[in-house]
């Protein structure tokens, strides 16, 4: 007889196969060219995060939710992940009361809206109802009112709205909903005196996880109605729904992304993946040009290339793969490069699942400046400056600046003609100066004069440094990449970390032409830069 007890609904990833590592969806998975789908929730849905936990298991003097990474407090990522969501009206973060002023700045530094800030309790389940009382507030409208409460840990950051839909509607139909994941280890019951009493059925159980979902009376009610002791030593809220008001909640699988902060290593696990997401898509902005397009579309290939590499894709001949440009066919490579499969996947940090190529950020492509945190302008004339001071003047309206350094490279294609006189179609003072101010607001800007070369083998060692600056873009972080031949043997030890030797501060580049070109210039020519604002000259 089925167990009519716990509904179990499986999500549609694989239980067993957990999908990739957590991290910050900013739209649907998959094609960056598809604005993420609206959802239809005809029905108001707030949300309540509980932060007002003391942080013992971690041992650190700051509560983990208020942890920095990138600048920016863990629970402002999170607040960030439901802000996305258009259904979700308001979101209550309970705090000790010690942390009020704390949260409310977090709150005005980082522009969160929909947000409202209450004092939480000495247990999480106390904090939580705090947090409901203030969503059904006498004197609040009654519209206001919710008909679902989502509840999340302010410390779980990396949410997915599909998965916070699901919970809604199921919550909605059920009366409550809640998140579970496979158990990883066996349960076990105690005896008193510290030996084993019994072992769970492993399969027969699951981990509650957050975020969990209840229709507004059913929480309210379920809090009026429980016990002290279930305030003070109880962890789970649909155990409450199901004693107190006979709710019994729909269980949905969820990812594995869902897990909780709370040991010191969790910490360093939420930077990791908050720095590879970040750094996961860019977008290439040609300004309609063709040959910038064309550029932009070498560039989308190679990336793509390099990232069917590493998830294993197909496309590589006899151990070695060629690089196509843009609209040739196979036969016409990017110029006659060929790299053995193990150095260039050792080579170069692969970050960019997608690299989305568009004229510019008018109409709707105006969404980019929400999605993306990597811009790549690619121009083609010397007054590239004035696109790239217009692009970070949408960067910083749009606000994402706030949340976390965004990576700005301009890419220069310039003829023989501009270089002939001055040697750069742009002096590399009037970018330091646009950087260094840039670099106040938040925004990361590198520059990249890319001579038209006969030879395309430039492209590949350019993907190199796009996918390298982008990566390690936090502020402080420079890569440097050596020269050619100093690329050759470092990729020979096929690591990556030999490319992209990570120096703090300062950046030393040497500007190169690529070897193999007939119209090769001058011996590469040493540019010592400090911080943003560095140029890289092919
Ligand atoms: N009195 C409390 C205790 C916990 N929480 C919140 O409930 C969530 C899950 O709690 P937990 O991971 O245990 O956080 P802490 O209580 O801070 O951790 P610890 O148990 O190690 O002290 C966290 O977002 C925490 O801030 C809360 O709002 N009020
Ligand atoms: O005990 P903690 O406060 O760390 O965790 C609280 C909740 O996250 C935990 O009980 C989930 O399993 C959801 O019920």
């Amino acid at each position: 007889m089925e167990d009519h007890h716990k509904k179990m609904q499986s999500d549609s990833c694989d239980p067993d196969r957990p999908t990739h590592p957590g991290t910050f969806p900013t739209c649907e998975a998959g094609r960056s060219d598809h604005q993420p789908a609206e959802r239809s929730v005809d029905f108001p849905v707030s949300v309540v995060l509980p932060a007002g936990g003391h942080r013992e298991r971690t041992g650190l003097q700051t509560p983990k939710q208020f942890c920095l990474f990138m600048g920016r407090p863990l629970i402002s990522y999170t607040i960030q992940a439901f802000e996305r969501v258009s259904w979700i009206q308001s979101i209550v973060v309970v705090v000790a009361r010690e942390h009020m002023d704390l949260m409310t700045d977090i709150v005005q530094q980082f522009q969160h809206t929909k947000v409202r800030v209450v004092p939480g309790g000495s247990t999480r389940h106390r904090s939580i109802y705090n947090g409901v009382l203030a969503l059904g507030e006498e004197g609040r409208l009654v519209a206001d009112k919710p008909k679902v409460v989502l509840i999340h840990d302010a410390v779980r950051p990396f949410v997915e709205e599909d998965f916070l839909y699901k919970i809604a509607m199921a919550a909605k139909e059920q009366g409550a909903a809640g998140a579970i994941r496979p158990l990883v280890s066996t349960v076990i019951a105690t005896t008193s005196e510290g030996y084993l009493d019994h072992s769970l059925e492993r399969a027969k159980y699951r981990a509650s996880e957050m975020p969990q979902g209840f229709t507004y009376d059913v929480i309210y009610q379920a809090y009026q109605k429980c016990s002290e002791s279930d305030f003070e030593f109880g962890t789970e809220c649909l155990h409450l729904a199901l004693q107190y008001c006979g709710t019994n909640a729909k269980l949905i699988q969820g990812p594995p992304t869902l897990w909780k902060v709370t040991y010191k290593r969790d910490l360093a696990a939420a930077e990791s993946i908050i720095k590879d997401t970040l750094s996961r898509s860019a977008c290439a902005i040609t300004g309609g040009s063709a040959q910038a397009v064309t550029l932009a579309g070498a560039l989308q290939e190679a990336v793509g290339a390099l990232n069917m590499l590493h998830l294993g894709g197909p496309d590589v001949s006899n151990g070695r793969i060629w690089l196509s440009r843009a609209g040739l066919g196979p036969r016409d490579r990017l110029g006659s490069v060929s790299v053995s499969v193990d150095r260039l996947i050792g080579a170069i940090p692969l970050r960019w699942p997608e690299l989305a190529v568009i004229p510019d950020l008018t109409g709707e492509n105006g969404w980019y400046l929400l999605k993306d945190w990597n811009f790549i302008q690619v121009s083609v004339n010397r007054s590239c400056l004035s696109e790239v001071e217009a692009l970070l003047t949408d960067l910083e309206a749009a606000k994402q600046a706030l949340l976390h350094p965004l990576v700005v490279i301009l890419v220069l294609l310039s003829g023989s003609d501009e270089l002939s006189v001055s040697g750069r179609a742009v002096e590399p003072e009037a970018i330091m100066d646009l950087a260094s101010a840039a670099k106040l607001r938040n925004i990361l800007l590198y520059g990249i004069q890319l001579h038209q070369s006969k030879r395309d083998y430039v492209i590949f060692r350019m993907v190199a440094h796009l996918s390298c600056l982008a990566h390690n873009k936090t502020a402080g972080n420079t890569c440097s990449v050596p020269c050619k031949e100093r690329l050759e043997r470092s990729t020979r030890r096929s690591d990556a970390g030999s490319l992209a030797a990570i120096n703090h501060g300062q950046a030393r580049f040497h500007a190169h032409r690529s070897h193999t070109s007939s119209h090769s210039r001058p011996d590469p020519e040493q540019t010592v830069l400090r911080g943003a604002g560095r140029i890289l000259y092919y």
